[in-house]
């Protein structure tokens, strides 16, 4: 049975039993994880703990040996509306070595929306606006292979912004990223909170991202071993499993939809 999500609405990502092999290994062994509509959810845990697994299930680009994922309310089967959602992968320089400008790197965030037509004027004023959004409007012109790792990464989630997509999902954004962008993705990533989106990030440190985050789910082993609020995680950096534990979110549902009181 699902759990309804804060407003009755379905949870843009619901993710039940969910087991996953790679290699041979059994990286994901049960998870559980739910993102209500308007929530912000950071999944933390130790290197190698299956955060990143998780997420790329939860987008349907690891396959589940077993459990069920739906998007929206609708099983991954029968997904087909991506351009409501926005992932920004485990930093990469994919686009390093391409012979692309800043601005044509966060245009392909419009792919999605508007196929192979030319961008229209309301694509351009997304593009612009994700640019000014991650404060890198005055780059737009440069070449993305003259960016050091950290504008690179701006850059990277300027393209999923662009595509105003409804659930963002960012694997590490402050991942080598100085603390005064660590406040301009923080403030971008309210704006788009404070617009109705959904977000799901990876993280090592809540860092300034802390007052946006509603709950995190701390994994373990590829399991969740906890579910808390961010001021109860005094150090998810160096101690995520020292926080107080609220309740396994396995054992407790409820709480995966948000409503921790
Ligand atoms: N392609 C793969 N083949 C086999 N094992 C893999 C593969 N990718 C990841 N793993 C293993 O799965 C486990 C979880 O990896 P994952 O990248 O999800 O962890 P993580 O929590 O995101 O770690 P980090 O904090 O280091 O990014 C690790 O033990 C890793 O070695």
């Amino acid at each position: 049975m699902d759990v309804p999500a804060p407003g009755g609405s379905a949870p843009v990502i619901s993710l039940r039993g969910a087991h996953a092999v790679l290699g041979a290994r059994p990286v994901l062994r049960g998870i559980d994880l739910t993102v209500g509509r308007g929530e912000v959810v950071a999944l933390l845990g130790a290197n190698g703990s299956g955060k990143s697994t998780a997420v790329r299930a939860a987008i349907g680009r690891v396959p589940l040996t077993s459990g069920e994922l739906e998007l929206f309310g609708t099983p991954l089967r029968r997904f087909r509306d991506w351009r409501r959602v926005g992932y920004v992968p485990q930093r990469s320089t994919a686009a390093a070595g391409v012979p692309a400008t800043v601005r044509e790197v966060v245009s392909s965030g419009r792919l999605a929306r508007h196929r192979l037509r030319p961008l229209g004027r309301t694509d351009r004023a997304a593009v612009q606006r994700a640019l000014e959004l991650v404060g890198m409007a005055g780059r737009a012109k440069d070449s993305v292979s003259a960016l050091s790792g950290g504008q690179h990464q701006r850059v990277l989630i300027a393209r999923a912004l662009a595509g105003e997509p409804e659930l963002l999902i960012m694997d590490e954004p402050l991942a080598g990223v100085d603390l005064a962008s660590q406040h301009v993705l923080a403030d971008a990533l309210r704006d788009q909170v404070a617009s109705g989106a959904s977000v799901l990030l990876v993280l090592h440190e809540l860092g300034p991202l802390a007052p946006l985050i509603d709950r995190s789910v701390v994994l373990r082993d590829g399991r969740v071993e906890r579910v808390a609020r961010p001021e109860q995680l005094h150090d998810p950096a160096c101690h995520p499993h020292d926080s107080e534990v609220v309740h396994p979110a396995s054992a407790v549902p409820r709480i995966e939809t948000g409503q921790l009181s």
